[in-house]
């Protein structure tokens, strides 16, 4: 777990860096700004469910990091929106899946997309995956690339206790259009 998670960090690093300089902006941002003690690796153990139909492995969400590089084994169930339709992706033994997160996609203006995802659950079989979340420090700042900013800056640990917030007030995390600008 240990191998998994250094061999994840740095290529959570380097796919950043090269994310960042597609979209002009600096690379070292993440050096500089993302550290251990907030990045986490998490170990999803999804039970077999007698009605899946009704009850989700994990509801849909976004993630709240940078970027998230996910290992899930051959039972499947992991879904995520395209053009408004839920559509599964297939277990690869030789692949990780690496999604978007939210504080990307404010860093970028948009230009990276933190899409929605959830998992499914088995009638019959566990699933396991396992996923590691590069998140910078609380302190650390998101400001969007653009001239025309379509968030506000807002630290990480604003954007921790927003979710926070609306999940415990209203039970579930509205996430990134908390910081629209047009919306302060
Ligand atoms: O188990 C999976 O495939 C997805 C896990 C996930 O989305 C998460 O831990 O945020
Ligand atoms: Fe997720």
């Amino acid at each position: 777990m240990e191998k998994f998670a250094s061999e994840a960090e740095a290529l959570a690093y380097k796919l950043a860096e090269v994310l960042a300089e597609k979209s002009g902006r600096r690379s070292n941002f993440f050096k500089e700004n993302c550290v251990r003690n907030t990045c986490y690796l998490r170990m999803n153990r999804y039970p077999p469910c007698p009605k899946p139909s009704e009850v989700y492995g994990l509801m849909p969400h976004t993630d709240s990091d940078f970027l998230t590089i996910l290992y899930q084994d051959q039972v499947g169930g992991l879904q995520l929106i395209k053009d408004n339709k839920w559509i599964a992706v297939k277990p690869n033994p030789r692949a990780l899946i690496i999604n978007i997160g939210d504080l990307f996609q404010a860093w970028s203006n948009d230009m990276y997309k933190s899409v929605e995802h959830r998992v499914m659950t088995n009638p019959t079989v566990e699933r396991f995956s396992t996923a590691y979340f590069l998140c910078p420090s609380y302190d650390a700042v998101i400001e969007c690339s653009s001239e025309c900013p379509a968030y506000r800056n807002f630290s990480f640990r604003e954007f921790r206790q927003q979710v926070q917030e609306d999940v415990k007030k209203l039970g579930f995390k509205v996430g990134l259009p908390r910081f629209l600008n047009h919306l302060y």
